[in-house]
């Protein structure tokens, strides 16, 4: 497996304060690394300063695009940024409506990221729409409805069709799960695992709850008041936490 992603004492501050500090770690192609942590450990702070979305205050980000290159993001300007967001990455937002465009139809929400690729016929576009919509188990008949016409399942279910059409190689998720009710977690939660699995997507993703970690990744980042406190494969993390935060985490849901 070829490295995707590179980070080295990536650090963020709010002010005097830092929201991350001292983050290093390597993911590579097709991997799915969870970065879990109670509230305000840093984790958002932490996904949207790799995503670029925030500038590191320290540290370097190296992204290697498909083509084999290179690119350190902390310093890349902002049209080459947007340039690789659209050809080479997704980010799925917590909350549905923070990802989508609400004032489009689901279909246009999916061939939208399609159409910034170059893509222009209308009805191979619409086709592709209606299979995606499909693939995240939304009917194809829904093609022309607003999202704000779908249940908060639905919804996410569609950014992930939108995210997962052009077919990136890493895609950031915040605390995907976090805006869904208990009942549909854990289907969503199978088919992004099966879909993420079958493209051979890498995938960065917050959440706080280890179930998650559990069920999805192979790599699992468990933070602590801005920092990396440990590291490693998921089962190996949970079944033998080694610090004492992660040991308080991982008896919180034993208890539960
Ligand atoms: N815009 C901001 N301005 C100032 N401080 C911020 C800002 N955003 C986050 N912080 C601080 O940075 C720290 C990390 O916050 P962050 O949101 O990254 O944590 P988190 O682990 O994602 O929390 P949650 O799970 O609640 O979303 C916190 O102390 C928070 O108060």
């Amino acid at each position: 497996m070829k490295p995707i992603l590179q980070v080295q004492n990536v650090a963020k501050r709010y002010g005097a304060r830092y929201g991350c500090r001292d983050v290093s770690f390597e993911l590579f192609e097709g991997e799915v690394l969870c970065i879990v942590g109670e509230s305000g450990s840093g984790k958002s702070t932490l996904l949207a300063t790799l995503a670029g979305r925030l500038a590191a205050d320290e540290g370097e980000v190296r992204f290697c695009d498909k083509d084999g290159e290179w690119h350190e993001l902390t310093t890349l300007a902002e049209a080459e940024r947007r340039r690789l967001a659209r050809t080479e990455w997704g980010f799925v937002t917590q909350h549905a409506r923070d990802g989508l465009r609400m004032g489009v139809s689901a279909g246009a929400n999916v061939s939208e990221r399609l159409m910034a690729l170059g893509d222009k016929h209308y009805g191979k576009l619409r086709s592709t729409a209606g299979e995606w919509l499909e693939k995240v188990e939304i009917s194809a008949e829904r093609l022309d409805d607003q999202p704000s016409q779908f249940s908060g399942g639905m919804q996410q279910r569609l950014q992930i069709a939108r995210n997962l059409v052009t077919r990136p190689r890493l895609v950031f998720m915040d605390e995907p799960t976090g805006g869904l009710d208990v009942s549909v977690q854990a289907r969503f939660l199978d088919l992004l695992r099966r879909l993420v699995h079958d493209a051979g997507i890498a995938v960065i993703m917050v959440t706080h709850d280890l179930g998650v970690a559990r069920l999805l990744a192979h790599r699992t980042l468990v933070m602590q008041q801005g920092r990396v406190v440990e590291a490693g494969l998921t089962d190996q993390i949970l079944d033998d936490p080694q610090h004492p935060y992660t040991q308080l985490l991982v008896s919180s849901i034993v208890q539960a």
